[in-house]
C-alpha cells in the first residue's frame, strides 16, 4: 500500500491549501497597485541588512537581485502515497525531458530537477514560478498533473527551504513529536510521513504528532491538509505555544479514580519543532507586498514571543531530546538573538548541535556572531547605548552579549532619554557557538531565506518560574501589542513547575472556506455515547468554548455491531478504547454520527489529558473511521456505520467480511459507471458474490485475472487497490468521490 508499507487514500480536496506563513500580511486592496507595478524595493530593508552584514559586500547585488525575482515553485511527492513510485517515474521519465525545452528558452538548463539534499528524490525544484506554471500554455499538462496529484494528496506544494526543519529534527516512528506552531501544516505533514515511514499496511506506529497552533482558522487548514495522510497518530491542538500545558497526572491521579489506568503519567516529547511566528522577510520572493511593509520594528516586536515559545518547547522536551527552532526571516533579532538568549537561560542544559555533516548538499551559511539592534531610526551596538526612554521596545536579549547595564562593566542607563552611557559601546560579539546555526540565503540555491537552529537537551532546565521568565523577556511595547492581540484567553493557565520553564502566503480563500466547513462538520456533532458504568473518565463535559469534548466511545452495542458486520477481531485490531467521538450532549442515546480511531499513543495522551482536566485544547484527533448511514440506508443494512475512505486503508487488512474481489474489467466498469447491477458484471462469478454479500457497506478489491475471486485469495499489502461500495438490494454503487475515481481510472490505464 504505498512506500513504507502504508497505503494512501486519495482524498478529494478541491482547494488544496498551500504552505502559508504567519505574520506575512495579506495584501490590502491598496497594495494591488504597488504589487502590479512591482515596487520590489525598500530602502530601510536594504540599509538594515547591509548594516547587519548578512552577506558580504561583494555579494550584495546578487542577493538583492534574486530577492526581486519570483520564487521558483517546489513540490514534494508524499512518500506514503500509494502511487509514490509511479509519480516519481512520471516526473523522471516524462516531465524532466518534456519541460527542458521550455526551460532552455528562459535560460535555464532544466525545467524540473530533484532537490539534491532531500532523501530519495522525493522533493523537486522547478525553474518556473507558480504564475508561469499557471499561465504558460506549454506548461499546461504539467500544471494539470500538479493540480490533480496535489488535490488527491499524492503531492504537496511546499517551498524548498521550508522542507528542511523536519529533516534536521531526526524523527523516528516511535517518537512523540510536538509541532508548536504548526499551521497550515506543511511541516506537520512531513513529520507524519516520517512517523509512518516503516509501518506495515494497517499497523500503526508507536509515535505520534501533536500539531499545535494558537490560531483556530489556520488550524482548520492544517486539519484539512493532514487529512490526506490518513493518520490515527495526530492530535491537533489550539493552545498558545508559550502556555502549552503541563500534563502531569501524578497529582491529578490522587483526586481521580485509582481504577483509571494511565499508561503515561507525564506528557514530554522526544522531538519539538518550534517554527515560530516571524516577520517572514525570507519569503519576499513569493510575497512581494512585504517590500512595501517591511520595517525593523516587526522583528523586534516578535523577539520576546519567539523566546518564550522556544523556552516552553525546551521545557516540554525530554532530556536527551532534540528541538529545532526555525523562522523564514533573515533578521538576526528573530534568529541568532533568540537562540543566544535561550542558551543563556538554559545554562549548560541545552546545546547547539553541529549539523554540518547533515544534508551535505544543502548550501548553508553559519549563524552570525555579531549584529546590531535598530529601533526608531537609531542603531545600537550594545544595550547600554539604548536611551532609557527607548527601552520599552529594546531588550538586552536582542544584543549579542545579552548583557544588561548591571552585567556590563560600564553600566548605568541614563534617565535623561539621551545615551545610556557617555562612551558608545564596542561592537559586541556573541561568545556562544552560534556558527552552528544554519542560515539559508536566497542566492545560494535560488530559494527563499530561512534560519534553523538544532538544540539538544542535555539535562533538566535550571529552576526558574516560567511566568517570571516570560515577563523578563517582554518589552513593554511587545507586551502591550501582545495583550491587545486577538489570542483567545484561556480559562486554564499553566501550572508552573521548575521544569516549566510564513512561508507560502497565498492561502487560497476557498481552501480556508472548505477547511472551515470541514472543521464544523467534524466537531459540532450532536449526539450521545453510552459510557460503560465502571469506567467513567473524570471529565465528560467540554471545557473549551466552541469545541465539543473528546469522548471515548464505550457503547458495546455499537462497537460489537461494527466488529460483527465487518469481521474484525479485537485481538488483531482493537476497537475498544480506541474509538472516540466529539459529543457535547452525552445525555440522549444512540446518536453518534462519526467515530474516530486513535492509535495507542494518541489514546494514552487523550486519557492523560482527561485525567488532568482537559488542559490541552483538542481541535481534532485521530482518523475518521466510521460514519453513520442515513436512516433509509440503515434499514437495508445490518450495520449502521460505514467505513470512511480515509479509514479504509487502516482497517482493511483486518476485515474478514464484506469483501469482494474484482478483476480489472469489472473494477474499471464500476469506477466508470459508478453503479452496476449484480447481474451486469462481466464475470458472473463476481456478480454472484456481489449478490450474496450482505446489504450495506462493502469493499471491492482489485485482483489480477490469475487470482481466484475468493476472499482468501488476496492478502492486503502495499499495492492493493480497493474502493468502498454500497451493496443495495441488487446492485453495487461506488462510494468514492469523482476526483478519486478519475485518478484511479487514470492510474489503472498506465
Ligand atoms: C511560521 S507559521 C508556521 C508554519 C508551519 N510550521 C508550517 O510549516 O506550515 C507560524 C504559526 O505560528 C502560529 N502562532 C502565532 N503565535 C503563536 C503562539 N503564541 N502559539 C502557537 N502558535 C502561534 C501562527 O498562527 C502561525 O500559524
Amino acid at each position: 500500500m504505498g512506500r513504507g508499507g502504508r497505503r494512501h487514500r486519495g482524498r478529494s480536496h478541491r482547494n488544496q491549501s498551500e504552505d502559508s506563513r504567519e505574520n506575512v500580511p495579506k495584501p490590502l486592496k491598496s497594495d494591488a497597485f504597488s504589487i502590479q507595478n512591482r515596487i520590489w524595493s525598500n530602502l530601510d530593508f536594504e540599509e538594515y541588512y547591509k548594516e547587519q552584514r548578512i552577506v558580504k559586500a561583494e555579494e550584495w547585488d546578487s542577493f538583492i537581485e534574486i530577492l526581486r525575482k519570483p520564487l521558483p515553485a517546489a513540490f514534494r511527492v508524499n512518500s506514503n502515497g500509494q502511487f509514490c513510485d509511479e509519480i516519481l517515474s512520471i516526473l523522471e521519465n516524462d516531465f524532466v525531458k518534456s519541460l527542458q525545452a521550455e526551460a532552455v528558452e528562459s535560460g535555464e538548463l532544466e525545467g524540473i530537477k530533484p532537490l539534491p539534499w532531500y532523501p530519495k528524490n522525493l522533493a523537486w525544484h522547478s525553474n518556473f514560478s507558480r504564475k508561469e506554471i499557471r499561465k504558460n500554455q506549454t506548461l499546461e499538462r504539467f500544471h494539470e498533473f500538479l493540480k490533480l496529484e496535489t488535490e488527491v494528496g499524492n503531492m504537496t506544494r511546499q517551498e524548498a527551504v521550508s522542507m528542511v526543519p523536519p529533516l534536521f529534527l531526526d524523527v523516528h516512528p516511535h517518537h512523540f513529536v510536538l509541532d508548536m506552531c504548526a499551521a497550515p501544516g506543511s511541516k506537520t505533514f512531513q513529520l507524519l510521513e516520517i512517523i509512518h515511514e516503516s509501518a506495515e499496511p494497517g499497523s500503526l506506529p508507536n509515535g505520534m504528532v501533536v500539531a499545535n497552533d494558537v490560531d483556530y482558522k489556520r488550524s482548520n487548514l492544517l486539519i484539512h491538509q493532514t487529512k490526506r495522510t490518513c493518520t490515527t497518530n495526530l492530535i491537533v491542538t489550539n493552545n498558545e505555544g508559550q502556555h502549552f500545558p503541563n500534563c502531569n497526572s501524578k497529582r491529578a491521579l490522587s483526586v481521580a479514580s485509582e481504577k483509571y489506568h494511565h499508561p503515561i503519567d507525564q506528557l514530554l516529547f522526544d522531538r519539538v519543532l518550534c517554527d515560530v511566528p516571524c516577520s517572514g522577510d525570507g519569503t519576499l520572493r513569493k510575497a512581494p507586498d512585504i517590500w512595501r511593509r517591511w520595517n525593523s520594528g516587526s522583528g523586534n516586536g516578535l523577539h520576546s514571543l519567539q523566546v518564550v515559545i522556544a523556552m516552553r518547547g525546551l521545557s516540554l522536551l525530554k532530556v536527551g531530546g532534540r528541538m529545532v527552532y526555525s523562522t523564514c526571516s533573515m533578521n538576526p533579532i528573530e534568529n541568532e538573538a533568540v537562540v543566544a538568549e535561550i542558551l543563556r537561560r538554559c545554562e549548560c542544559s541545552v546545546e547547539l548541535v553541529h549539523v554540518s555533516d547533515k544534508l551535505p548538499e544543502l548550501i548553508r551559511r553559519p549563524g552570525l556572531k555579531k549584529w546590531k539592534v535598530h529601533d526608531r531610526g537609531g542603531w545600537y551596538r550594545s544595550y547600554k547605548d539604548v536611551p532609557k526612554l527607548q527601552r520599552d521596545g529594546v531588550l538586552r536579549s536582542m544584543f549579542p552579549s545579552g548583557k544588561s547595564d548591571k552585567d556590563s562593566a560600564t553600566g548605568g542607563g541614563s534617565s535623561s532619554g539621551e545615551m545610556a552611557s557617555d562612551e558608545p559601546a564596542e561592537e559586541e560579539v556573541c561568545d556562544l557557538p552560534l556558527e552552528r546555526c544554519v542560515r539559508i540565503v536566497p542566492h545560494d540555491q535560488n530559494t527563499g531565506g530561512f534560519f534553523i537552529a538544532v538544540l539538544h537537551k542535555v539535562s533538566s532546565l535550571p529552576d526558574f518560574p516560567e511566568k517570571l521568565n516570560q515577563r523578563r523577556n517582554m518589552t513593554a511595547r511587545a507586551r502591550n501589542s501582545y495583550e491587545k492581540s486577538s489570542y483567545e484567553k484561556v480559562s486554564d493557565t499553566v501550572v508552573t513547575q521548575p521544569e516549566d520553564t510564513t512561508e507560502e502566503i497565498i492561502v487560497e480563500e476557498a481552501a480556508l472556506d472548505n477547511g472551515l466547513k470541514l472543521e464544523k462538520e467534524s466537531t459540532s456533532e450532536e449526539g450521545t455515547v453510552e459510557l460503560a458504568k465502571e469506567v467513567v473518565p473524570p471529565v465528560q463535559k467540554g471545557k473549551w468554548k466552541g469545541l465539543d469534548p473528546v469522548v471515548f466511545l464505550r457503547d458495546e452495542t455499537v462497537i460489537n455491531g461494527i466488529k460483527r458486520f465487518y469481521g474484525i477481531n479485537d485481538e488483531s485490531f482493537p476497537l475498544n478504547g480506541h474509538l472516540v467521538t466529539r459529543n457535547s450532549d452525552t445525555t440522549s442515546k444512540g446518536n453518534v454520527k462519526r467515530i474516530y480511531y486513535v492509535s495507542r499513543s494518541v489514546k494514552d495522551v487523550l486519557e492523560l489529558n482527561l485525567a488532568v482536566g482537559q488542559k490541552i485544547k483538542v481541535a481534532s484527533v485521530g482518523l475518521k473511521m466510521f460514519e453513520k448511514q442515513s436512516a433509509r440506508e440503515c434499514e437495508a443494512g445490518s450495520c449502521s456505520f460505514r467505513i470512511t475512505s480515509e479509514g479504509l486503508p487502516v482497517i482493511l487488512p483486518y476485515m474478514t467480511k464484506q469483501l469482494l474481489y474484482a478483476t480489472m474489467v469489472d473494477f474499471k466498469n464500476l469506477l466508470q459507471h459508478k453503479s452496476i447491477k449484480c447481474t451486469d458484471f462481466v464475470h458472473p462469478q463476481f456478480g454472484q458474490k456481489a449478490a450474496e454479500v450482505a446489504e450495506g457497506y462493502c469493499v471491492v478489491i482489485l485482483v489480477d485475472c490469475t487470482q481466484k475471486l475468493e476472499c482468501e485469495a488476496v492478502k492486503v499489502n502495499s499495492p492493493t487497490i480497493a474502493i468502498g461500495c454500497w451493496k443495495g438490494k441488487a446492485s453495487l454503487t461506488v462510494m468514492v468521490t469523482t476526483v478519486d475515481c478519475d485518478q484511479l481510472i487514470q492510474k489503472l490505464a498506465c
